[in-house]
């Protein structure tokens, strides 16, 4: 069992932490061939100029797939030993899931249940959103407390747990 966890990497952090460049550090150093899930969706000019911006810093060597709302399906079907995958980010993917009304325990825990049984190298992004003050609106809170266990079910399973704060990654589990 712990040979089957040890391929899948939680690393949190706030915007702008550093987190995103840590992640891909991971990933390029593994020597393995690198794949980009991006959870993103270009809702406007800025960020489809960040993710141009994204797309150019990584460079040719990554495989980039785009997948907003059916993450363990893509993680499914691109899996493989002599791969690693990193997503980015598991916020953005439930900024998505709650827009579509999906259900956000079944995808939360299929995502979970996917974690030990990854082939390929997994380094999954996520911001921490817990730390500041309640949000005023209802839709934030519920978004806060989405993501505060969502981060809980992976971090569970994930072999090593990251925060990152002003670029410096601090190691919680591994
Ligand atoms: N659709 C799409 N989205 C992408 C691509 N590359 C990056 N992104 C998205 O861009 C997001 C990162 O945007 P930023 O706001 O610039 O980064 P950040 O997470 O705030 O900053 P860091 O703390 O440095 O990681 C990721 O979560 C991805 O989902 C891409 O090729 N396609």
């Amino acid at each position: 069992m712990t040979d089957l966890l040890a391929n899948s990497t939680l690393v949190l952090g706030g915007a702008r932490s550093g987190k995103s460049r840590f992640a891909e550090n991971l990933v390029t150093s593994s020597g393995l061939e690198c794949h980009y899930i991006a959870t993103g969706r270009a809702w406007d000019d800025e960020m489809q100029t960040r993710i141009d911006q994204h797309r150019a810093d990584r460079g040719p060597s990554w495989t980039t797939h785009e997948e907003p709302l059916d993450l363990v399906g893509k993680l499914a079907a691109i899996d493989g030993a002599g791969r690693a995958i990193l997503v980015d980010c598991l916020t953005l993917w439930l900024t998505n899931l709650m827009m579509e009304e999906r259900d956000i325990a079944l995808q939360a825990a299929a995502l979970a249940a996917w974690l030990p049984q990854t082939k390929a190298k997994l380094v999954i992004v996520s911001n921490e959103v817990g730390l500041g003050i309640v949000p005023e609106n209802r839709m934030a809170r519920d978004f806060r407390d989405h993501a505060g266990r969502l981060h809980q079910m992976v971090a569970a399973k994930a072999a090593e747990v990251y925060f990152i704060a002003a670029g410096l990654p601090l190691k919680m589990k591994g």
